[in-house]
C-alpha cells in the first residue's frame, strides 16, 4: 500500500540500461521533512534512482509516486508543474556557463512565465541572500566565481521556486573541507528556513553525518540497509563496513564509531 505520509513512495522499481541491472526491487519512502542520505559506491545507481524520483528517466520496472502521484502516465505539462516543486542540485552542470549568475538563478523563474521582470529581480536578490553571496556578484559569469561560490548559486537557482523536495548529487563534491563544511551549514539552515525535505547522494562522511536524518545504502542492486546512522552504521554488509569503518569513518563518527 501506497503510504500518504511519503513525499517519495518507490514500490518494486528495477533500473536496467540494456542488459546491466542496476536495480533490483528497490522499495523506498521517503517522508516529508526528512534529510534521506543516499550512499553506495561508485555506480551503485545513486544518481540514476534520484532522476527517476524527477522522472527524468523512468525505471523498467515498479512504480515512484511523488507528493502522491505517479510519475508515469501524466503529459509533459503536468510533469513539469510536479518538477517546479523540486529543487535539484546535480553534479554536472551546476551552473549554466553562457549565462550570468543573475540569469542562472532567474531562469527557472522566467520559465514559469507568470511573474514579471520586477519581480523576478526581488526574487533573485533574496535568493543570493539567502546563500550568502553579495548581491554585487549577480552580474558575474560563472567562469569568473569560485567553486565554492558556483555551488552556493547554484543552490540559489535549485530553490529558485520555493521547492518542498530538494535532491543534492554529491553536494560537497570538489570543496575542501572548510567550504564543505559552509555550505553543510548553509543547507541545515535552508532547510529549516525552507522546512525541505532533502535527498541526498553523497560519499562525502562528514556530510553525512552533518545531515542526514536517515541512510539508505544501496549496494548488490537492492537497499541493504535503511535506518537512522547508528541502526545503519551497526549493519554488516561488506560496503558499510568499509564505508563507514576505516580511518575515514573514525574520524566522521568519532573514535568508537560513535554518532553523537
Ligand atoms: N543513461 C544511461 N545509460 C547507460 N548506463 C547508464 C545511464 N545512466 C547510468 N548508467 C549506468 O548505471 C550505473 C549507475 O550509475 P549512477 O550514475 O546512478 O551511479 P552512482 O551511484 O551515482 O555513481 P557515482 O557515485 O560514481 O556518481 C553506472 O554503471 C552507469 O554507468
Amino acid at each position: 500500500m501506497m503510504n500518504s505520509e511519503c513525499l517519495i513512495e518507490i514500490e518494486g522499481l528495477h533500473t536496467r540500461f540494456g542488459s546491466h541491472v542496476v536495480h533490483e526491487d528497490i522499495n523506498l519512502c521517503v517522508h516529508r521533512g526528512e534529510v534521506l542520505a543516499l550512499v553506495g559506491g561508485s555506480g551503485s545507481g545513486k544518481t540514476a534512482l534520484m532522476r527517476q524520483m524527477l522522472g527524468l528517466e523512468m525505471p523498467a520496472e515498479g512504480a515512484v509516486r511523488i507528493f502522491g502521484e505517479p510519475l508515469d502516465g501524466h503529459d509533459r505539462k503536468k510533469l513539469q508543474s510536479m518538477r517546479n516543486r523540486c529543487g535539484v542540485l546535480f553534479q554536472k552542470g551546476a551552473l549554466f556557463s553562457a549565462l550570468s549568475v543573475y540569469d542562472n538563478i532567474a531562469l527557472p523563474m522566467r520559465e514559469l512565465h507568470i511573474l514579471d521582470e520586477g519581480m523576478i529581480r526581488d526574487l533573485v536578490m533574496l535568493k543570493l541572500k539567502m546563500v550568502d553571496i553579495e548581491t554585487r556578484h549577480a552580474s558575474k559569469m560563472p567562469a569568473e566565481l569560485s567553486g565554492g561560490m558556483i555551488k552556493r548559486i547554484a543552490l540559489a537557482r535549485a530553490i529558485a521556486l520555493d521547492p518542498e523536495l530538494l535532491f543534492l548529487d554529491e553536494p560537497t563534491a570538489g570543496l575542501d573541507p572548510e567550504l564543505s563544511e559552509g555550505f553543510v551549514e548553509l543547507i541545515r539552515t535552508m532547510r529549516t528556513e525552507l522546512t525541505l525535505t532533502i535527498v541526498m547522494a553523497t560519499h562525502d562522511l562528514d556530510t553525512l553525518v552533518a545531515l542526514s536524518d536517515r541512510v539508505a545504502v544501496l549496494a548488490d542492486q537492492r537497499i541493504v540497509a535503511l535506518g537512522g546512522l547508528r541502526e545503519v552504521v551497526g549493519k554488516t554488509h561488506p560496503f558499510i563496513t568499509n564505508f563507514f569503518r576505516g580511518e575515514r569513518g573514525r574520524k566522521a563518527l568519532g573514535n568508537n564509531g560513535d554518532v553523537l
